[in-house]
């Protein structure tokens, strides 16, 4: 029999992508998702339940129902400028929502859970690559809020043997090699569907957040990683709790950084297409660099992307772009 998993903000783009690669190794993904961000036609792979975090009654409800097993736990804000003007919106949402599925798990006996963390919660270290010992130091709201919920799996696993895999996510981006389902943010703010909206005409430029970075190009240096790489991690730290495993937290990035610079150039070599380009002022927040040192998700998990080379990414974006026009 299947093995039933909650996927909580699974109808958003990351949630989606990993319903499929659930469903895909043989899971029943059971997606819960109050659709304020998400999308309906996105949950494709097993049942839908509209609901919101912050409702643990009927968390509960869904888990006994659905005979869950364990929570790959997706739904939260996700914007960090606007968690630095309205930092009570993430605390509450985040912080609070994470907590009401921790309370759900205690009561229905739901051991297992991954939880999905970000860079962002090491705000500006001053070595790259970074690794999981890297001081984690928010800069947002946003961040703080993800590095408080990765400190409450850590207490919560010898006081209630609740077990957990936090991945912390360097930039995810791509779509679907299917084409299924893609990036659908609103408003969106990341960097690679943005560049394709100037490539193809949606917008009149992509901006240049700051040009004066400590860099070779002076464009501020990401680790972007494939939306289908992050969701095979997921499945296989799904397996490692199954297996046993304990309390841990992953990088999840490729080890290689590109500049803002780079992704334009690949951008207008994959699609052939000019794209107008604007500098500005760097945008607040923002650290020169991240990039992710992967070595332990890869010993403990056995995971590498496959599809995280920049050409593979904005072909895939790209491709999922074209088809909403
Ligand atoms: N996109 C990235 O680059 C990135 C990087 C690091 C971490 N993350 C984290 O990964 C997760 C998914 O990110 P995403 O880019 O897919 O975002 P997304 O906005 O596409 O998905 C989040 C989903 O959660 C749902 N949601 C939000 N609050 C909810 C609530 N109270 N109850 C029920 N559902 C709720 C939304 O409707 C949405 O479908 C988030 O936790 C985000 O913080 C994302
Ligand atoms: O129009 C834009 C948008 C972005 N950028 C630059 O492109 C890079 C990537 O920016 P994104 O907004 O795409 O992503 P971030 O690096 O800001 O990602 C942060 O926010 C995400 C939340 O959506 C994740 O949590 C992630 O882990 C966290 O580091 C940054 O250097 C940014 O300055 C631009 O130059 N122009």
């Amino acid at each position: 029999m299947a093995k039933n998993i909650l996927v909580t903000g699974g109808a958003g783009y990351i949630g989606s992508h990993t319903a499929k690669a659930l469903a895909r190794a043989g899971y029943r993904p059971v997606t819960y998702d109050n659709l304020v961000y998400g999308h309906r036609h996105a949950v494709q792979w097993g049942p839908f339940v509209e609901g919101d975090i912050l409702d643990t009654a009927k968390l509960e409800q869904v888990i006994r129902d659905e005979a869950i097993e364990a929570i790959v736990h997706f739904a939260a804000f996700a914007y960090v400028g606007e968690s630095v003007t309205k930092p009570e919106i993430y605390f509450h949402n985040n912080v609070m929502g994470s907590l009401s599925i921790l309370d759900a798990m205690r009561a229905t006996g739901v051991k297992q859970i991954v939880f999905s963390s970000t860079c962002a919660t090491y705000g500006m270290p001053d070595r790259m690559p970074i690794t999981e010992e890297t001081l984690q130091r928010p800069i947002n709201p946003y961040g703080e809020t993800k590095l408080m919920i990765e400190r409450a799996l850590h207490w919560y696993g010898p006081a209630h043997g609740i077990r957990s895999v936090s991945l912390r996510y360097f930039n995810a981006c791509g779509a679907d090699p299917e084409g299924q389902i893609g990036e659908e943010h609103d408003p969106e703010t990341h960097l690679i569907p943005l560049i394709l909206d100037a490539a193809s005409g949606r917008r009149a430029a992509i901006d240049v957040y700051g040009t004066d970075y400590p860099t070779p190009d002076g464009t501020a240096i990401r680790d972007y990683i494939h939306v289908q790489d992050l969701a095979d991690a997921h499945v296989k730290a799904l397996a490692y709790l199954f297996d046993g495993g304990e309390t841990t937290q992953l990088n999840l990035g490729t080890g290689t950084g590109n500049s803002v610079r780079e992704v334009i150039d690949a951008v207008e070599r994959v699609t052939g297409c000019k794209v107008p380009r604007r500098e500005v002022g760097r945008r607040a927040g923002d650290p020169p660099e991240l990039v992710a040192n992967p070595a332990k998700a890869n010993q403990l998990l056995g995971w590498k992307p496959v599809m995280s080379d920049i050409d593979s990414i904005i072909r895939t974006a790209w491709a999922w772009h074209q088809r909403g026009k």
